[in-house]
Order: C-alpha cells, then structure tokens, then sequence
C-alpha cells in the first residue's frame, strides 16, 4: 500500500485523545489478497466502558462551544480528509476491495457529510410559540442528546461513520464508534485526521474489537448512552432494538434493503440499462441500496436484457489497484456462498445465465445476469449483496408495483418511466423511504437516507439529519 502519510495507518485504540496500543490485537486481510494488512488493537469491554465513560465527560464542555466553534472545527476535518483523500483510498481499497476510484469516491462521499453539518452545526434554531394564557410566555429549544455510540458495517468503511458522527458532533454530542471488525483501519486513518482538525479528547472515540456482540451489548446496555445509531442487517438491528429496550434508548437504524428496479415500456432503454449498471453493480452489489430485484415490462424484456447482459459484460473484475479495475472482489467467503446460494435456486427453479454465474478465484466473482427468473427465487426474497442481476417479466404497472411492494423491506426503490402521470402514480406507491426516477444513484448528503418497514428507522445526511442527534426542550415562563 502506498501512501504518501504513513502515520494514516494507524493500528492503535483511540480511546479520550489518547492513541492506545493494546496487548490483544486481531488482523486485517485484504479480500483481494487474502494477505494480512496489519494487526488492529482489539478493545474489551472495559476499554469500550472507559471510551463511554470519557465520552460522557467530555460531551458537557463540548456542549458549550457555539455552534460556530464545532462548525469551524468539523470544516478543518473535512479539508484534511479531502487533502489526504488518496491515501484514506487506497487504504479502504485494500481492506475492503473496493477499487481505487470507488474508494475515493466513498471518502469525498463521506467527507461532504462532514461539510455539510459543519454547516448545520449552525442552524441549530429553536421556536417562540405564542402563550396559551396572558402571563405565559412560551420558548422551544433544541438540545444536544449526549453520548452516542455507532456500530457499522464494513462495506461503507469511511462514509457510514462519517454520515453518523457528522451531525452527532455539529449538534454538540460526543461519539463512540465501533467499526466492523473487517474494516477497522478506514475508520482509524479518519481519526488520525479528526484528532489534527481539534476535535477534543474524549468527544470522538473509536474502539476497534473482534467481538461484535460484547461491544454492542456495553454500548446499548450502559445508562451514560443517550443514543445508539447502526448500519447493518435487519437481523442485527432487531437485536439491537432488544438490548436498547431497557433503558428506552434512543436509536437510528439504518438497515437492509431488497430494492425493486423496474423499467416501464415508455422507459428510455439505453439511460435505464445505464441505471441498472449503478444500482446493481455500485461496490459489487454490496449496497443497502442496490436494485436487488429487476422488473422488466414484456414488451421491451428481450432488448433491455441484451443490452444489460452486454453491459455487464464490459465490467473488469480484478484487483482494485489495477487500472480499469470496476469490480473487486467480494468481502468474504460468505458473502459469496449467498451469490451461489442465490444462483443456484434461481436457476433449479428455471431461471437462464445471460452472462457471468462463475466463481473466478478467491472471493472473485463474474457480474451475472439472469433471464426467466420466477417471483418465487430466493434472489427476489432475500437481499443478495453481490454482483447477481435477476430479470423478472411483468405485463402491468398494477402487477409490477404489487410484486415490488410484496416485501418486508423498504429502503430504496428505482423505476424508469417517461409518462408523467405514470412517474406521480408509481412514485407515490412504493412504499420505500426512497425512490429514484430515471437515475440510479440516489446518495447524497443533502437529500434525507432512509428506510420504512424493516428497512430502518430515522433519517441520516440533509436538514433533517441533525434532528435525530438532538432533544427538543420546550420552556413555559410563567407570572409575566
Ligand atoms: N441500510 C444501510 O445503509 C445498510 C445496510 N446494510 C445491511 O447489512 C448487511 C450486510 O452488512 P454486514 O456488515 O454483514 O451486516 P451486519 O449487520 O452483520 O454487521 C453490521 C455491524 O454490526 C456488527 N454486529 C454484528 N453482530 C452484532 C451484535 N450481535 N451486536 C452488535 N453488533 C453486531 C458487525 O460487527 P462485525 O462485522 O465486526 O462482526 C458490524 O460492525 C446487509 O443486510 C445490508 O443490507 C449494510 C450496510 C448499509
Ligand atoms: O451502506 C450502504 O449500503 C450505504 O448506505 C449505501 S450509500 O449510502 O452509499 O448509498
């Protein structure tokens, strides 16, 4: 890995400003490689409980700084980031696959979350609500709501702890961030830079360890957690939910999808095939997000399936450090038994391989395309996260909303139309917390991520991202 500061690489705990080497330790391995990339500090539940308990001291004197001074703060985070944006790249690429570009891409992706709430760290505002009797005078404040402690995925290594403590910090909380085990160093290298931007000791903490469920337990269970916020699966989320049960602890979840894709035959056919590259193929089919399931109307089926399947065929799959590189491995061997698991019921059940449907090597895998495939496929049930297109005929706008409405999940939805009355109809009927028109791409800070259903609770990145970080306080002055 080259990198032009190598302090970036940071292995160590950090843990109330102070960078710790501790004696256990787990390693890292490249998934394109399989090599170990470095050895990581491996936190205990008393070093999780002491980054807490030093979170919950310095949230106070944090509090107190003007929304001014944590704006100004989180803007020299965000210029570094941007600065060392090469090496936090390639740093993610190695950890988690991702080739190089889309690793850059992640770090600016998650950086403009950091803009963009230390714009927000200022617009704090409150309300004046006229008196309900003549001597009341009524104020509304909006307060910080304390500690809060984050647990993340390793697909988004850099932008889904950026997207949390962004507005945690501009709304004057403090932060505790377990990372994924897998991906520990992209959250580490952004800390190195959080530390050099002025972020106080004790206000942003990150406690890599290699047992998720004892970490999770100590920062859901303990009473000085005002907040937990969690990307990941559904299935985690509801345990999560479970352990905050106790102590009514606030949460933010943002959790799995099984997004429809659906082409209409008024769609143009060259921009929605263009569409379905990014919301298929977009880290290797390993988004939240990704157009898991792909409805087709008949009459255009046969023309959109050619021209994805040729389309598909043009992604290089390799080493993301490679030039031309468009598509890394997947992140472990699990993740690509699902891919299999998924091919090979759709296809027992009368499904055909366009294109793609081999293992390459390693946790390699060909971006596939599947024709005929029926609405009983696991593919269409389950979140497949990984490179798998299933095309799924349908005949009418009624059926095709029915089938991507039949789901427990509701993240994202895509649908390529030109008829307008159509676009307003099908717009309003998915039922998901976000739906894409005629892109698919849909990511960005200033626009509110979410799910509904399973999918998740609450909002992250655009104005409403701030609320889920802070307390509304309503004052009544009375004998005036
Ligand atoms: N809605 C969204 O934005 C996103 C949703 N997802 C969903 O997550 C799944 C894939 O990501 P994946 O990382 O495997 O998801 P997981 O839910 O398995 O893991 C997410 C995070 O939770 C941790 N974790 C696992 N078990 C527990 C536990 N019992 N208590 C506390 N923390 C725990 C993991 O730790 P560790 O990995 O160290 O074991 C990881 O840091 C897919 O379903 C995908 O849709 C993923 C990303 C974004
Ligand atoms: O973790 C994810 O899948 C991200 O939320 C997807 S996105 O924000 O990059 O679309």
């Amino acid at each position: 890995m080259k990198l032009n500061d190598k302090s970036l690489l940071e292995t160590r705990a950090y843990i109330g400003g102070e960078w710790r080497d501790l004696d256990d330790k787990f390693d890292v391995t490249n998934p394109a490689t399989g090599e170990v990339i470095a050895s990581v500090s491996d936190c205990s539940v008393a070093d999780v409980k002491e980054a807490i308990d030093l979170a919950y001291t310095a949230q106070k004197e944090w509090a107190k700084k003007t929304g001014k001074e944590r704006a100004g703060i989180l803007r020299k985070w965000f210029d570094l980031m941007v600065e060392a944006a090469d090496d936090l790249a390639a740093i993610l690429c190695a950890e988690m696959g991702k080739p190089l570009a889309e690793s850059k891409g992640e770090i600016l992706y998650g950086a403009s979350f950091i803009e963009w709430f230390s714009e927000e760290a200022k617009r704090v505002y409150g309300d004046t609500i006229p008196g309900h009797q003549p001597d009341k005078r009524i104020i509304v404040m909006k307060q910080p709501i304390g500690v809060v402690g984050s647990i993340t995925p390793w697909n988004f290594p850099n932008a889904m702890i950026a997207r949390k403590v962004a507005p945690a910090l501009a709304a004057g909380c403090s932060f505790v961030a377990r990372p994924a085990e897998l991906t520990p160093l992209s959250a580490l290298a952004m800390t190195v830079l959080a530390e050099r931007a002025g972020i106080p000791a004790g206000v942003f903490n990150v406690v890599p360890n290699s047992k998720a469920a004892e970490a999770g337990e100590e920062l859901c269970s303990n009473p000085k957690v005002s907040k937990i916020t969690f990307t990941g699966s559904t299935r985690v989320g509801q345990i999560l939910m479970r352990q905050c049960s106790d102590g009514i602890k606030k949460m933010s979840l943002e959790l799995g999808g099984n997004a429809p894709f659906i082409v209409f035959d008024d769609a143009d056919l060259d921009a929605a095939v263009e569409g379905a590259m990014i919301a298929k193929y977009r880290n290797n089919g390993q988004t939240c997000v990704c157009a898991n399931r792909i409805y087709v109307q008949a009459g255009v089926y046969d023309a959109f399936a050619e021209k994805l399947a040729a389309a598909t065929k043009a992604l290089k799959v390799g080493n993301g450090t490679e030039d031309g590189v468009t598509t890394g491995p997947l992140i472990n061997e699990a993740a690509l038994a699902k891919v299999e698991a998924h091919l090979a019921d759709a296809k027992e059940k009368g499904a055909k391989v366009l294109t793609g449907g081999s293992r390459i090597k390693g946790t390699f895998f060909e971006p596939t395309v599947l024709t005929d495939v029926p609405i009983e496929a696991m593919v269409s049930k389950e979140e497949t996260f990984g490179p798998l297109a299933p095309l799924i005929r349908f005949e009418s706008e009624e059926e095709v909303v029915a089938l991507a409405n039949d789901s427990e999940f509701g993240l994202a939805g895509y649908f390529y139309a030109n008829d307008l009355s159509r676009v307003w109809r099908v717009a309003e009927a998915l039922e998901t917390g976000m739906v894409g028109v005629n892109t698919g791409l849909i990511s960005t800070e200033v626009a509110p991520f979410g799910g509904i259903k399973q999918s998740g609770l609450g909002r992250e990145g655009s104005k409403y991202g701030m609320d889920d970080f802070l307390e509304i306080k309503y004052v009544c002055l009375g004998g005036i």
